[in-house]
């Protein structure tokens, strides 16, 4: 297939460089505004299109999938989760998907510290008093959050941004365990410092500080259920940077109302971009609009590892970030 008559449609606003490097390269129709495409705008887009670009507010489900013409043969998602994506459909219809692994990983680390920080030095609490004008002055026993630093840390999904979490963290002095769907190998465990929980229950039950770094999967659906979840100690905080539809949203903000755990951070959410209203006024949570990858350089390079998909399988080769149902 040449790659200059190959028709690609974006679903949403690229970054500029991005998008001027799709022109040069693809037949490609971009997206005038910044709102996500309707239902049927994208049935009328996997009709015309030989490559899809969605990204992760796409609903890329059976029922759409079904109704793509037959020239659509490759879904290239920007974005490095495709939970919104029915993988295994695409698959069965001979439509290969993949998506931009690696580069959303630091980015998105450094965002679950970030988190983390927010909720146990209490950033979210100062800064409310600054921006209202109502600090009286430095005292002894005012905003006394906790130390990082000696404190043990479980990681739910040691993937990629698992990993460098577990870097970071490692540098502010905390203990790192994990539970994972693989242990590591010995090598990179022993890197890492990390000590590995066979089961979720136990690691639970015994951490100050719990990071959700898991994909969104069927079996990864509220995993952080409203039995594990009490597991928790209630000095504990938890950080989700994952997939909303990890934890029972519902069971948590019960348990943060009744102060059963310390606090959350939270960047994805269960129920939509409304959130749950209840989460809002907690001054120990703190709410991020999905930003855990929000760099500059990370959309650019988002959209270069799009392009190179793109290219390679214009070029006649799998993609190199193709997405496999295994993989769920
Ligand atoms: N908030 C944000 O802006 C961003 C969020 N993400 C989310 O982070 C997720 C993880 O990204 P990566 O680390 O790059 O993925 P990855 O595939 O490198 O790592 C995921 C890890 O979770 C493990 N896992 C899968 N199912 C599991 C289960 N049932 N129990 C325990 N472990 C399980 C896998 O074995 C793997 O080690 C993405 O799928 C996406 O949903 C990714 C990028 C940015
Ligand atoms: O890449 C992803 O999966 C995101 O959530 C946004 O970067």
């Amino acid at each position: 297939m040449s790659s200059k008559r190959l028709s690609v449609v974006v679903t949403r606003r690229l970054p500029e460089v991005v998008e001027t490097r799709l022109k040069e390269l693809f037949d490609v129709t971009l997206r005038d505004s910044d709102t996500p495409m309707t239902r049927e705008e994208l049935v009328a887009a996997v009709q015309e299109a030989d490559v899809l670009v969605p990204t992760v507010t796409d609903t890329i489900d059976a029922g759409l999938i079904g109704q793509a013409g037959p020239q659509l043969k490759l879904i290239a998602n920007f974005g490095a989760g495709f939970d919104h994506i029915d993988v295994a459909t695409a698959r069965s219809r001979g439509i290969l998907v993949s998506n931009t692994p690696g580069v959303v990983t630091e980015d998105t680390a450094d965002m679950v510290l970030a988190l983390m920080l927010g909720v146990t030095r209490r950033i979210q609490e100062g800064l409310a008093v600054m921006q209202a004008g109502e600090w009286q002055g430095w005292a002894p026993t005012a905003f006394l959050g906790g130390r990082l630093g000696g404190r043990r840390l479980g990681i739910l999904g040691m993937g990629r941004i698992g990993q460098a979490v577990a870097r970071r963290a490692a540098a502010f002095g905390m203990q790192i365990h994990y539970h994972n769907r693989h242990r590591l190998r010995p090598e990179t465990e022993d890197a890492l410092q990390a000590t590995y929980w066979d089961s979720l229950d136990q690691m639970v039950a015994r951490m100050d500080v719990l990071s959700v770094n898991c994909p969104s999967t069927p079996s990864t659906y509220h995993l952080l259920n409203a039995r594990r979840l009490k597991l928790l100690k209630p000095s504990a905080v938890i950080v989700n940077t994952s997939r909303g539809e990890v934890i029972d949203e519902n069971a948590l903000t019960r348990m943060l109302k009744a102060g059963d755990i310390a606090g959350a951070g939270l960047d994805v959410y269960e129920h939509g971009i409304k959130g749950n209203p209840e989460l809002r006024n907690m001054p120990n949570v703190v709410m991020l609009p999905h930003m855990g990858s929000a760099t500059e350089e990370g959309r650019v390079e988002m959209g270069e590892k799009v392009i190179i998909n793109v290219k390679t399988f214009a070029d006649g080769h799998r993609p190199p970030d193709q997405v496999i149902p295994a993989m769920l």
